[in-house]
Parts: C-alpha cells; structure tokens; sequence
C-alpha cells in the first residue's frame, strides 16, 4: 500500500542520511525513484548528508508542481515509484497537497525529510501540512543531543553567538561547530559579516536562550554553577 511518510527530528539528527539510504535500498530493489530538495547547503539541486554522501536531485522551486512533473513522466513512458524528498519543511502546503495525491491517485510511496519547527519553535508551513496528512509521522531514532546530554528537541537560531528569535523563517545554515566568533566569517565568507549558526537545545534550555556558549559564559568554571544550572553539566570546552 502506497505511503506519504514524513521522517522528522531536529537539525542534525540524520534525516539527510536516511532520505539517502531508503533511495539506496529502494533503488537497489529496481524500484524508479526521483530525489527532490530544496535549499540544501550543498547547494542547488543536492541532497547531501554531514556523513559526507551526497546525490544529485532536482530543486524544489515554489511553481514546481509534483503531480504534473510524475504524470509527465509517466506520458513518456518513465517509470517513478517513489519520490525521496528532503528539506521538506521548505515546501508549499499546495506542493504536500500534491505529494498526498500522488500516493492516493498514482500509488506512489513518498517519503519526506524536514525539520518540523523553525528557530522560534513554530511549525514550518510544509511541515505543518506533512503533519496533518502524512500516513505515517516517524520521529529519527538517533537523536541529536543538547549541551546539558538531554535529547534535543529545538532549533536555536544563533547569530554572532547570541542566540536569537526573530528574523526570517528561512535562512540557510549548519550547526555550529565551536569557531570562535570573533574570527569567523559570515555566510558570504567576509569578516564582519552575522555569522548565523544553529544549536539543538532541550526545550529547558531553549526556553532559558541558554546555548552552550551562553552557558560557558554564565559557568566559567564548573565548581561554580550560576542559577538552576547545577541541574546540568557544563559544557565541555
Ligand atoms: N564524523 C562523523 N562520524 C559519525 N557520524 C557522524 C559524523 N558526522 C556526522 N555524523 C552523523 O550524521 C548525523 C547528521 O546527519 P545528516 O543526515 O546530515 O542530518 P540532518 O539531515 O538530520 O540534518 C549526526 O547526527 C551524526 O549522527
Ligand atoms: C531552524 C531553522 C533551520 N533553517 C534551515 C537551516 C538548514 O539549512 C535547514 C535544516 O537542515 P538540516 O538538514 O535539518 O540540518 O533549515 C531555517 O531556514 N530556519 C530555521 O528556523
């Protein structure tokens, strides 16, 4: 029976990896599949995983309409049995419509990648729609882990270290990896430019803005414990 599934978990937590592998399978299993994603940090049209595997896909543009490009190649004679979507959370609820329709009307199995919710801990609007008319919601088993040990649960948005919750929905990047922010460069590779980073946190620690930077500030040594953070370690430098 044909599946919209839609794979979630936060940043980090091997989505990427998954959508790879399941077309891999699949694939391998002389089924026909199509890769999609959108704004992927790999760049246009790439779907790529921080394990260091990346295929070529088609982007996701906001005109780009699933059901007419599959029944397109179905008219031409081309085979697609499934469809390996990632960085859903970036699609158009119109586009999950189309996704759903494509399972019900076409048999296809389609399984979606994304985050669920942005750096202000709100849903995505494709992400949204994914939630409401998915067959199935699968939550990644591997999880991505706070400072504090704790099972992630949030995006933070950090900007220049200093964790954020306002701007713009979309704003393509990584997960910090512990650069000194004073030298780094910004997205276009200038000094002197907002260097924009994300961080998994604990929703404690999401709801408190306490980052793992912040937390070092606040704990400079881990004998001495600001407020409630004796509930946590430190993090390590
Ligand atoms: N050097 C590494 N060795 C082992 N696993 C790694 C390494 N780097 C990244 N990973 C794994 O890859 C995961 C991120 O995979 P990715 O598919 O890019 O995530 P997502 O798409 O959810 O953001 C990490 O949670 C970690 O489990
Ligand atoms: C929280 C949040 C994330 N993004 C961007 C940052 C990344 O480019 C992707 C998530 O990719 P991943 O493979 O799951 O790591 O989404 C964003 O644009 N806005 C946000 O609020």
């Amino acid at each position: 029976m044909a599946e919209l599934v839609f794979f979630t978990g936060t940043m980090d937590c091997g989505k990427s990896t998954l959508a790879l592998q399941m077309d891999h399978n699949h694939a391998a299993r002389g089924r026909a599949g199509l890769i999609f994603s959108k704004h992927d940090r790999a760049g246009q049209a790439m779907l790529s995983s921080r394990l260091g595997l990346a295929r070529e896909g088609i982007e996701v543009t906001d005109d780009l309409d699933f059901w007419d490009l599959v029944t397109e190649q179905a008219t031409n004679g081309r085979r697609v049995d499934y469809l390996i979507c990632d960085e859903a959370q970036f699609y158009t609820p119109d586009q999950v419509e189309q996704l759903a329709r494509l399972v019900d009307e076409m048999g296809l199995d389609i399984f979606a990648f994304g985050i669920t919710a942005d750096f202000r801990a709100q849903l995505f609007p494709g992400s949204r729609r994914l939630i409401e008319l998915a067959d199935r919601t699968e939550v990644l088993q591997v999880e991505a882990l706070c400072w504090c040990g704790k099972t992630a649960t949030h995006n933070a948005r950090v900007v220049d270290g200093v964790m954020v919750v306002e701007g713009d929905q979309i704003v393509v990047g990584d997960v910090g990896d512990g650069e000194d922010e004073d030298e780094a460069a910004g997205s276009d590779g200038q000094v002197g430019t907002p260097v924009v980073e994300y961080e998994v946190l604990c929703r404690r620690h999401y709801m408190r803005r306490m980052t793992s930077h912040a937390a070092l500030a606040a704990s400079p040594t881990p004998e001495v414990l600001p407020f409630d953070l004796d509930l946590c370690p430190v993090p390590q430098r």
